[in-house]
């Protein structure tokens, strides 16, 4: 495939990487200095776009891959709060968007694991249940992309919490979630590239349900699966539609 690369950063310099590896082709890279520039002319004639950017900039692009028609994989994160707007833009395009807050397996598992857990959990009101992210010092959102899909799959399953709340530890003063809120505390240290946990505390124990990254190379070459995945549909898909665990 001819892929274009929406930001060349820490991740999109690894998805080149794999991209290359797996016999594709770059058709296009794009950051912040000739982003301005670029029409939908330029785009034109791409299979796939994929973008690890800024939020803003994310939304941007995907307005510029249907315009020119052009599937595109966002694997930036903080613009969430526009997915409604974004879903129906790319509907009424007959566009093909696929996002998703983490491309990794072993994350898309633990999302998978994190619902049944809550689940499992569901009927057991003596556990308060909280949500932990460590990033690097250098990521420009919080909570991660990743911490809310995590939030939601356990909202999805509580009838306990109806939503999530965010503190900073050493940004903000310190806030306690009233018990229908579900906490998720963010963490930024030195060069972390992605810890995620999830704490059912009750009196007599603690449940811990942890994942680790090692390096970015999971995220990325998930990513290039993903636009290999996306390649020839139409349709407004996220990350986790790739994966079908209960097979
Ligand atoms: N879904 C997932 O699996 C993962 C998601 N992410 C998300 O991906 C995003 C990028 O992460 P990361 O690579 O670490 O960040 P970096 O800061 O390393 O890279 C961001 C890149 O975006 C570029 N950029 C800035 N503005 C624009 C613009 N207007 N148009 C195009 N490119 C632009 C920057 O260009 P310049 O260098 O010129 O400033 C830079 O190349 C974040 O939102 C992060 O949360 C990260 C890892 C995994
Ligand atoms: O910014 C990052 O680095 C990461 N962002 C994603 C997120 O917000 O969840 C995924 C991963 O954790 C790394």
């Amino acid at each position: 495939m001819n892929i274009i690369l929406l930001g060349y950063g820490k991740m999109g310099q690894i998805i080149e990487r794999y991209a290359l590896k797996r016999g594709h082709q770059i058709f296009l890279v794009v950051d912040e200095h000739n982003r301005p520039s670029l029409t939908a002319d330029d785009i034109k004639g791409a299979d796939v776009a994929i973008d690890f950017s800024v939020p803003f900039a994310a939304l941007d692009n995907m307005n510029l891959c249907l315009e020119a028609g052009v599937p595109i994989v966002v694997g930036t994160t903080g613009w969430y709060d526009q997915l409604e707007e974004v879903k129906t833009k790319c509907l009424e395009a007959d566009g093909s968007i696929l996002y998703g807050s983490n491309f990794s397996i072993g994350v898309n598992v633990f999302f998978h694991i994190n619902r049944m857990l809550a689940k499992a959990l569901q009927p057991y009101k003596q556990y308060d249940v909280q949500v932990e992210e460590i990033h690097h010092i250098h990521k420009l959102d919080a909570p991660s992309g990743t911490a809310i899909t995590i939030a939601e799959g356990i909202l999805d399953n509580s009838d306990v919490k109806t939503n999530w709340v965010n503190t900073v530890i050493g940004d903000q003063d310190e806030i306690i979630p009233k018990p229908q809120e579900l906490l998720i505390e963010s963490h930024r240290i030195e060069e972390v590239p992605g810890t995620h946990t999830v704490l059912y505390s009750s009196e007599v124990d603690q449940i811990e349900f942890k994942h680790t990254a090692h390096s970015r190379d999971g995220f990325a070459l998930g990513a290039v699966v993903a636009a290999e995945w996306l390649n020839g549909k139409k349709g407004f898909y996220q990350v986790t539609e790739i994966f079908d665990f209960n097979k």
